[in-house]
């Protein structure tokens, strides 16, 4: 099985600006040395209280932020040699990406902004509804192709994104906090989504979730502490029983 991303002492420093001067002073270490590796097809979690990293993390692994110090491998090239040119390349063919505010823009209708990785991948227009159609069908959304985001519930809109994220046919999809704004009962709907995509589309899912109930389907858990990693979980025997070892972890956080 192929390693998609291998982190060697991966570091990320923010630095927080002095509004007077301009100057670049005190320095927030929000990643602090990390260590690890995800393989293909793994669907993988990363938990931790607010503001230990994640969604830091979380930007790093989509090649939307760079990390200060330390290696960040994907698939065996060294992200920190590529052009930036060759990491957009990357990001939009091979990275879909899920957020908890879902990022749909209301200007455009459901299918347009579904098409919108397609066409700034300069694919065909007409390819690109093909395709969209498609995966509206899969994702049980065809009815609301003409609609416009703001019409549309959280649990709808999640799934236009999920679909945006996946017109491109991506490797990786990167999700953080996707069920944050839903319902119980509308993420379990999600949950069982993401299961799907990971199970029948073959993709690598790495998500951020606060959710014990959401991480109790992936396959491994990543606990973060202050930048760091704490410790792992792997899912060995049942949902539940992953369940209660997460809740377990969790007071240690
Ligand atoms: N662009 C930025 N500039 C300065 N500080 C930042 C920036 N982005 C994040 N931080 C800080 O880095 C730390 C980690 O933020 P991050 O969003 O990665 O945490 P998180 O674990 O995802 O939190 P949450 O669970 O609340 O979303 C926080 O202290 C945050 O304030």
């Amino acid at each position: 099985m192929g390693i998609i991303f291998k982190a060697e002492e991966l570091t990320k420093d923010y630095y927080l600006t002095n509004n007077d001067s301009e100057e670049r002073n005190e320095a927030i270490h929000v990643l602090q040395g990390m260590d690890f590796q995800i393989e293909e097809n793994a669907y993988v979690a990363f938990m931790g209280k607010s503001g230990c990293g994640k969604t830091t993390l979380l930007k790093i692994l989509g090649l939307i932020e760079k990390q200060t110090n330390g290696k960040l491998y994907y698939k065996d090239k060294n992200i920190g040699d590529m052009s930036e040119n060759d990491r957009t390349v990357i990001r939009r063919q091979q990275l879909g990406f899920v957020f908890q505010d879902y990022y749909l823009m209301n200007s455009l209708s459901v299918e347009e902004n579904i098409v919108l990785p397609m066409l700034i991948d300069k694919a065909c227009a007409t390819d690109s509804i093909k395709r969209a159609k498609k995966f509206e069908e899969i994702l049980e959304i065809g009815r609301l192709a003409k609609k416009r985001p703001y019409e549309l519930s959280g649990g709808e809109k999640q799934r236009v994104a999920i679909c945006r994220a996946l017109i491109n046919n991506p490797e990786v999809i990167l999700a953080d906090e996707p069920t944050g704004n839903l319902d119980s009962k509308t993420s379990e709907v999600l949950i069982n989504l993401f299961q799907d995509i990971y199970e029948k589309m073959n993709k690598t899912i790495i998500m951020v979730t606060h959710d014990p109930l959401v991480a109790s389907h992936c396959k491994r858990i990543i606990f973060l502490k202050d930048g760091q990693i704490l410790e792992e979980l792997k899912r060995e025997g049942t949902r539940e029983a992953f369940y209660n070892q997460i809740i377990g972890r969790m007071q240690n956080l």
